[in-house]
């Protein structure tokens, strides 16, 4: 996982895990469907094709797929044009036109008209995939234009009435009917006044009840689908005198699709901190109103006038989207239906081959991984990082979203849990990318595991409509199946999977070298490349070959003894170490207050410039694997050792009632050895054990150690807090205990056992 170019910097996300800050609902996620005819046209380009409800290919195999994978995805049907839909029910006794195009109508298009055999195959569509459907009803049907842009008179609701009676006798279900579209607040193209328009919520409200009245679901009357205005939605909500259940928003922050600077206020923090406004005010209005009724964004598609093609149906949306549905959510917004799911310029799916674009992704993993509860959330360390956190989705645990809108800065991330324990991890969000991860707390920060989630745009390109999860492309099949979305695991250590397999990989490359390139790391003093140290002529000597270098610290480093080859070695050796090393620092923290000594009591012990080693081991086949040792039993003279095992072949044996036991391969986790030094600074509480490596006679196996030792010229010993009368000190204060351990090694003695009192 070394993808990031450029900086690097910190920062820490402290998550309040205690109590929710807001809910949404579980099927949060909701996408629209338009009436736009293939003539609507923006800026010269016409985007809609036939993704329009009247003319969608709904027999398309991805269509169903990408709809089915959320089961249920909320569709609101709905746009500019809903207003000026005909239902060709029996009541209307005219030809069933479709809109054609007239500049001199409002929105330039006629009337048109949705034949009923066209809504049963919707139905058929809707019932088949699952989804939960939203019906924006003809909210300026009977009104009369006026010249000032307003629409005055009730609503007729007739048409609307038979059409709703239709869809129960032929028992179609809706999940909400919807009154009209942007004719709140100053309106767009035209307005219906706050008080109007909370008379005919009213008898939306009574419509349905009457018309559902022997129906057990009760779908939820919506209103009014338009953009937010402080006092229009405030007089709105306090005359429709609690009649609509949900009130629903418009969200185009962005300004025009033809805008050239939309990439630029997408990857701008302030910028989309503007909208926080929005929420905040209509959450306010909500909560100081007597109504029960939820906030919706009914409609979201950011950029105005059908979006931008490259922009908004490409990776860098997921920036704004991702976002959007973050901070809407902190807001308490309890449903975020994206404009659109097909159709325009920022379709979830591609207008003309279905196939999903990189938000349809942003949507599901979303809709998969994120839970109700939304959790206190907050990003220190850099602007740049947008992060959000809500209670995990139907497992225990929390599910983090970070978003990182910068470029080429790598941020390493704490993680910090406000919990009776804090509990910290630590991991890196490189530049451009957004990562959803998934924590399962457990008791204690070992038992730990961890899925993440990371997209990147293909080739790092942020117009890219191809989307990486995890460093692999994904794409729908020939058969048009949705590719499952499967995360990189992690356990308790926050490694990645595959940087582990990276740590083999070039232990083995380097192994694989000629035997004479191997050499000319060899010397004589423990480190470098080589076999078993001969101290004696009767010696058995191990059969392996092992490559020791000193990592820390830096300055004792002996750069001609790293491989030159693999190219990566150095980086990976180096890289793997902090990783590592970070694992130890939170282990040995760990473990000092589960003694209840001062958090750095080891680690001090060690000292500033203590050492920290990488050692490959190599075995290989052995032909009398019972006649000869890879390893001789041992224990470690470290303070701990992390070791990586092969991740096919098994060899790790430890000693315990004078029993050998097999270590068995967990291929991503890591095996942590406790050395001679933990055990002296514990007095003896945590024991380090003899452990042998024994040998396969078909296959190489290779290992990896990181190890630290106590800076040599400092004395280490008992702690003082772990001696007492009924465990008096075991062991002397000691310096330099790894050349003790060595020379006992060559006399064949063992070497903490030539230090107890
Ligand atoms: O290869 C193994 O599994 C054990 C390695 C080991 O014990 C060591 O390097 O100290
Ligand atoms: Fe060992």
């Amino acid at each position: 996982d070394s993808g990031g170019k450029g900086d690097t910097v910190g920062g820490s996300v402290l998550i309040d895990g205690k109590s929710a800050i807001g809910s949404t609902d579980t099927d949060f996620i909701c996408a629209t469907l338009d009436w736009w005819p293939p003539e609507k046209c923006d800026y010269g380009t016409c985007s809609w094709g036939h993704a329009s409800l009247l003319n969608l290919d709904l027999n398309n195999i991805i269509f169903l797929n990408a709809v089915k994978a959320f089961s249920p995805l909320k569709i609101r049907l709905g746009g500019t044009l809903q207003d000026k839909v005909i239902y060709d029910t029996e009541d209307h006794r005219q030809p069933c036109l479709p809109f054609t195009k007239n500049t001199s109508e409002l929105f330039s298009f006629t009337e048109g008209c949705l034949p009923l055999s066209r809504w049963d195959e919707l139905n058929k569509f809707f019932n088949e995939s699952g989804a939960r459907v939203i019906f924006g009803l003809n909210a300026l049907n009977g009104r009369s234009l006026q010249s000032d842009g307003s629409a005055v008179g009730a609503w007729d609701s007739t048409n609307a009435e038979s059409f709703m009676r239709y869809t129960v006798k032929k028992d179609y279900a809706i999940y909400g009917w919807e009154l009209g579209n942007e004719l709140s607040g100053s309106g767009v193209g035209v307005r219906v006044a706050a008080d109007q328009y909370a008379s005919d919520t009213m008898s939306l409200q009574k419509l349905v009840q009457d018309i559902y009245k022997s129906n057990e679901f009760k779908p939820l009357t919506i209103a009014p689908g338009g953009f937010f205005d402080a006092n229009w939605f405030k007089e709105f909500i306090k005359k429709s005198n609690k009649s609509a259940n949900v009130v629903t928003h418009h969200i185009y922050n962005l300004g025009p699709g033809v805008d050239e600077h939309l990439v630029e206020k997408i990857v701008d923090p302030s910028y989309l901190d503007g909208e926080a406004d929005t929420f905040s005010k209509l959450q306010g209005t909500l909560k100081s109103s007597t109504t029960s009724a939820t906030a919706w964004v009914g409609e979201a598609g950011g950029a105005y006038n059908s979006g931008h093609n490259l922009v908004t149906n490409a990776f860098v949306f997921s920036f704004w989207y991702l976002d959007q549905l973050g901070m809407g959510s902190t807001y308490d917004t309890k449903t975020y239906c994206r404009q659109t799911l097909i159709g325009g310029n920022y379709g979830l799916l591609n207008t003309t081959t279905f196939v999903p674009n990189p938000d349809y992704y942003s949507a599901l993993l979303w809709h998969r991984l994120m839970g109700e509860n939304v959790l206190s959330t907050n990003f220190s360390g850099t602007k740049k990082i947008r992060a959000y956190a809500h209670c995990a989705k139907h497992s225990p645990g929390i599910t983090l979203l970070l978003i990182n809108l910068d470029n080429t800065t790598t941020v390493e991330a704490k993680v910090a849990f406000n919990r009776p324990r804090t509990l910290r991890h630590k991991h890196k969000s490189h530049g451009h990318r957004s990562k959803v991860v998934r924590q399962h707390p457990r008791k204690k920060i070992i038992d730990m595991t961890r899925e993440e989630y990371h997209l990147m745009p293909k080739d790092g390109n942020l117009h890219s409509q191809i989307v990486m999860l995890n460093g692999k492309i994904l794409t729908v099949n020939s058969s048009g199946h949705i590719p499952p979305l499967e995360p990189l695991n992690a356990i308790g250590h926050g490694i990645p999977d595959s940087y582990l397999d990276k740590v083999r990989e070039v232990a083995k490359q380097f192994f694989s070298l000629p035997v004479d390139e191997k050499k000319k790391y060899s010397h004589e003093d423990g480190e470098g490349y080589g076999g078993d140290l001969i101290v004696s002529e009767k010696q058995v000597l191990d059969w392996s070959d092992r490559l020791v270098l000193k990592v820390l610290p830096v300055d004792e480093r002996r750069p001609n003894l790293w491989p030159e080859f693999p190219t990566e070695f150095r980086e990976v050796l180096h890289e793997y170490a902090m990783k590592i090393k970070y694992v130890l620092d939170t282990l040995f923290k760990a473990i000092a207050k589960s003694l209840n000594l001062e958090e750095d009591n080891f680690l001090s012990q060690f000292g500033d410039r203590a050492c920290l080693f990488g050692r490959f081991n190599f075995y290989p086949p052995c032909p009398r694997p019972d006649q000869v040792l890879g390893l001789k039993p041992h224990s470690d003279r470290s303070g701990m050792t992390v070791l990586l095992q092969d991740k096919e072949v098994e060899g790790l044996h430890v000693l315990k009632d004078n029993h050998w036991f097999r270590v068995p391969i967990i291929p991503h986790a890591l095996v942590v050895n406790v050395g001679d030094q933990m055990q002296i600074m514990t007095n003896g509480i945590i024991k380090s054990p003899i452990h042998r490596a024994v040998l396969n006679r078909n296959r190489l196996r290779i290992s990896v150690t990181i190890a630290n030792l106590a800076e040599p010229e400092k004395e280490i010993g008992p702690a003082e807090g772990l001696i007492d009368e009924k465990r008096p000190r075991l062991y002397r204060n000691v310096k330099n205990y790894a050349a003790i351990n060595f020379e006992c090694f060559q006399k064949g003695e063992v070497a903490i056992d030539t230090i107890k009192i």
